[in-house]
């Protein structure tokens, strides 16, 4: 099963420090978001996980093996919409499909490919191609992606960072029915986010940062029942008693930093 083991990870850019003596272990099915100042490494961390990156010092460990570089593996999904302009969805989708599924047929893949950007809400696009789109829309475009290609592990970098609030809450719902309905199988994810209210509806656990250089300040674990509600639990106690804590413990930091 996939889980992560992040090991006495360093990673030093020329002279600057950026993760210091980084030790994280997130389970297998976990949906654990970063959260932490800009500059605490969070993307950082993320792209060593992907393999986009390797540490100065220590190691990542997925499913036990020691992260060297990228895999089908792990999925990713970035804030900038990560949809090739020149191919249709179809064609963006089947790229990643044919690579993750090689054995199957070109017509298969084009039903999996439909089923999920049906699964996604837009069923029928098809032929169009990303610059036709919303950003709303692309970004639905990467999840369908990401989820169909079936890796057992997704890598999400602020995906909704550049969204209107409506849309946003819209993919968070998307992606949470996706991850929950995939039952005893259900993916491994690490979400990135500066909001602290979209990672406590999101996930399991709250990893926050700490800057200069970055470190795990805290984790915390998030047990509110699911399915969650926006509408409720905004307006729970406990809830909001993280939340607070979550923003205090942001502002120790970039008080200091000030
Ligand atoms: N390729 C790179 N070369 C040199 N320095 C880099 C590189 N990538 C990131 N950094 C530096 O590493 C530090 C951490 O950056 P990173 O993007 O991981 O932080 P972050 O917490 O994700 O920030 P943000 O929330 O603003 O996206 C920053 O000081 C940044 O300038």
């Amino acid at each position: 099963m996939y889980g992560i083991d992040i090991q006495n990870v360093n990673l030093a850019y020329g002279e600057q420090l950026v993760l210091s003596d980084i030790n994280l272990a997130i389970s297998p099915g976990d949906f654990a978001c970063f959260v932490g100042p800009s500059g605490s490494g969070k993307s950082s961390l993320l792209r060593l996980i992907a393999g986009l990156n390797r540490p100065t010092a220590g190691k990542i460990l997925v499913d036990d093996k020691e992260v060297m570089e990228p895999g089908l593996d792990r999925g990713v999904v970035f804030q900038e919409y990560s949809l090739f302009p020149w191919f249709s969805v179809q064609d963006n989708l089947l790229l990643a499909l044919g690579q993750a599924l090689p054995h199957e047929s070109k017509s298969n893949l084009k039903k999996i490919a439909g089923d999920y950007l049906t699964a996604v809400g837009l069923p029928g696009i098809e032929q169009k191609m990303p610059g036709e789109l919303s950003g709303g829309m692309r970004q639905r475009v990467a999840i369908a992606r990401a989820f169909a290609i079936n890796s057992p592990m997704l890598l999400m970098d602020e995906p909704f960072g550049a969204l209107d609030a409506v849309t946003r809450a819209k993919l968070q719902d998307l992606v949470l029915d996706l991850w929950l309905n995939q039952g005893a199988s259900r993916k491994t994810v690490v979400f990135v986010t500066h909001d602290v209210e979209e990672a406590l509806l999101l996930g399991t656990q709250v990893v926050v940062l700490g800057l200069n250089p970055g470190a795990v300040k805290e984790i915390i674990a998030v047990n509110f029942p699911r399915p969650r509600i926006r509408e409720t639990i905004y307006h729970d106690a406990a809830f909001i008693e993280l939340r607070n804590h979550l923003i205090d413990l942001l502002n120790e930091d970039i008080v200091k930093h000030l």
